[in-house]
């Protein structure tokens, strides 16, 4: 029986949301966090997805949201252990995407050495773009991302910086976890993440090819 899972509302399957962590240089240097020799991965659950219409809620317990921009990668076909060389056949498309990181929170959690969960995983902490079709980004290692807040522009970076490129963080998640269809991975920030308040609109983009609007609101 063919699925009535559609792919376009990725964020709809319950599926995993794996995230890359100082893949960028820069973002890691203005956090004053080393450079990494391998990716740093953590997750959020599915509840964490919000999309353009609703607002991403302040957790009560933060006094500094940040914004990350991010190029979020859709997975298209299961793979465990996926050779770099055939990690796009495991594609489906790209979103654009937000790691929306209760700052205070992960510095105490860092300082601490527990886990980064209710930092990065709350309710609303995943704003997505619609789903872009993989033929509309012909090399993910080749785009320009931004975002502004109330119309000032924070964050201007460009995939190309990444450390660890997009077929490279599939085949190394997949030795780990196992990559369904309908995963989302999102590929780490570069720098100029700071905070957002309540009423404070955030726009991102990747370059003309999709935009997105959210208001940051209390729950
Ligand atoms: C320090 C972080 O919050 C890591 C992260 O999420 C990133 O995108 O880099
Ligand atoms: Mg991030």
């Amino acid at each position: 029986m063919a699925s009535s899972k559609n792919i376009t509302r990725f964020w709809e399957w319950g599926r995993k949301i794996i995230c890359v962590g100082r893949n960028y240089a820069d973002h890691a240097k203005e956090l004053k966090n080393a450079v990494p020799s391998e990716p740093v991965l953590f997750l959020k659950p599915p509840s964490a997805y919000v999309t353009e219409g609703s607002p991403i809620l302040l957790p009560f317990y933060t006094t500094n949201l940040h914004h990350e921009v991010e190029l979020g990668v859709v997975i298209g076909t299961r793979g465990v252990a996926i050779p770099q060389e055939s990690a796009m056949d495991h594609v489906a498309g790209y979103a654009l995407c937000l790691d929306m990181t209760a700052r205070d929170i992960q510095d105490q959690c860092k300082a601490k050495g527990l886990p980064w969960t209710l930092a990065k995983a709350f309710d609303t902490s995943c704003p997505v773009s619609e789903y872009i079709p993989k033929e509309r980004i012909p090399n993910p290692g080749n785009l320009r991302l931004w975002l502004k807040v109330n119309d000032q522009l924070r964050q201007d970076g460009h995939t190309s910086h990444m450390m660890f490129s997009v077929p490279f963080l599939i085949s190394y998640i997949s030795d780990f976890i196992t990559l369904e269809e309908g995963d989302l991975i999102l590929t780490g920030t570069p720098k100029g993440v700071a905070s957002v308040q309540e009423h404070d609109e955030i726009q991102a983009g990747i370059e003309d090819i999709v935009n997105m609007t959210f208001r940051v609101g209390r729950p």
